[in-house]
């Protein structure tokens, strides 16, 4: 192994595992890093044969994350089957449009009893699955968990302390992530309400762009601190509606990501809605991110699901107005502004009832 390709010492021990990271992009890169520098041989399949080549040969993703070196027993390859089959733990980092579609082609390739953990914070447009879903439908054998919470890609390949979320039925699910991904700057947490902790993922993309936008617009730190503890609100009343319990939204795959990702420029979500904010439209803003913004195919799925189910959603139908029916920004906020004043925290004090 060459110097460059050495583990660098996070403090992590233990054995080495066999595990395959699915998805060259941000989050795939970030977490293969991790898992490379605990010491793990990481298989890491990617579409792109010229990317692979690029990674093999000077340790960089350099599309989704230039100047960041990949240390550590890392391999690249675009051979799904062979990365499965070599893995004991499969990570799964793929946008939710295309998830379904990779894991079907590829259905019989994963082993009895594998564990397959998704990356991905979206929601499937027909039937409104979760990726959890996708995997139980497509690949039932197999033992599924979800990984979620604030994790900034950007910031783990820089080694900042980061904490996150898995979510698992089975408790040598959640053990074995946390023994895998766990080290000096990355810490997991484990919780076992796999549907809320991925829920809550897809969810405060949406109010991430609401974030952007308010930035963008310079409505005040007050209006911030609104904006996200009212998107909490809202995100967990249609969360626990579907089934997710109330107290995952005060952990980290909850508050936590909603927090990182309505304060930081560095969320994409959050930097379409603040170019929106700016005058952009939402086309150009998605084109010139480059990446994914789950948060924009969400709103909608979302939208159409409150309505359905008869959940009170006002920042999503607001925002949702602004981003796909040209409404006036300036209008949509007075509206908001303007509508009847609710309970705070509409699980002591109800929502609908007289006050
Ligand atoms: N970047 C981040 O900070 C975090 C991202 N996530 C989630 O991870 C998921 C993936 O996001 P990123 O890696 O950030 O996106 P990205 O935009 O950086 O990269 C997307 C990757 O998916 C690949 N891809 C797209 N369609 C594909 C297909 N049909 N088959 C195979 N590969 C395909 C692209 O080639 C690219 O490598 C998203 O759901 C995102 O919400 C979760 C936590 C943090
Ligand atoms: O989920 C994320 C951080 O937890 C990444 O957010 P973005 O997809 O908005 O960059």
């Amino acid at each position: 192994m060459s110097e460059q390709s050495m583990p660098q010492d996070t403090g992590a021990t233990g054995p080495v595992h066999d595990v395959a990271v699915l998805g060259g992009g941000s989050f795939g890169t970030a977490m293969a890093k991790v898992l490379g520098e605990n010491g793990h041989r990481v298989h890491f399949w990617m579409r792109g044969e010229a990317q692979a080549e690029e990674i093999r040969t000077t340790r960089v993703n350099s599309r989704y994350m230039p100047g960041i070196e990949l240390a550590g027993d890392i391999q690249p390859t675009t051979d799904l089957a062979d990365a499965v089959s070599k893995a004991e733990i499969v990570f799964v980092a793929i946008p939710s449009k295309a998830f379904r579609a990779v894991i079907r082609e590829n259905c019989d390739k994963f082993r009895d009893d594998q564990i397959v953990v998704s990356l991905t914070k979206g929601i499937e447009e027909h039937g409104f699955k979760l990726m959890s879903e996708i995997l139980q439908e497509e690949i039932p054998r197999c033992r599924i968990g979800v990984l979620s919470g604030p994790n900034l890609a950007g910031e783990i390949v820089n080694r900042d302390l980061t904490a996150t979320v898995i979510a698992a039925k089975d408790p040598d699910v959640r053990r074995a992530v946390q023994d895998l991904l766990g080290c000096e700057y990355f810490r997991v947490y484990a919780n076992v309400d796999v549907y809320g902790v991925e829920l809550a993922g897809a969810l405060k993309n949406i109010y991430a762009i609401v974030a952007g936008l308010a930035s963008a617009l310079e409505m005040g730190e007050n209006a911030k601190a609104m904006l996200i503890t009212r998107g909490l609100a809202e995100m967990s009343r249609f969360a626990v509606s579907l089934g997710a319990n109330p107290m995952t939204f005060m952990g980290l795959a909850g508050v936590g990501d909603l927090i990182v990702t309505c304060t930081s420029s560095k969320s994409r979500n959050y930097r379409v809605g603040y170019a929106v904010g700016q005058g952009q439209n939402l086309d150009d803003a998605v084109a010139e991110l480059g990446q994914v913004a789950e948060g924009i195919y969400t709103l909608k799925l979302v939208k159409e699901k409150a309505e359905a189910i008869g959940i009170y959603m006002p920042l999503v139908r607001g925002l949702y107005e602004i981003l796909y029916d040209n409404a006036s920004i300036r209008a949509v906020i007075n509206s908001l502004m303007m509508s009847v004043q609710n309970s705070d925290v509409e699980f002591i004090l109800p929502r609908t009832i007289s006050q």
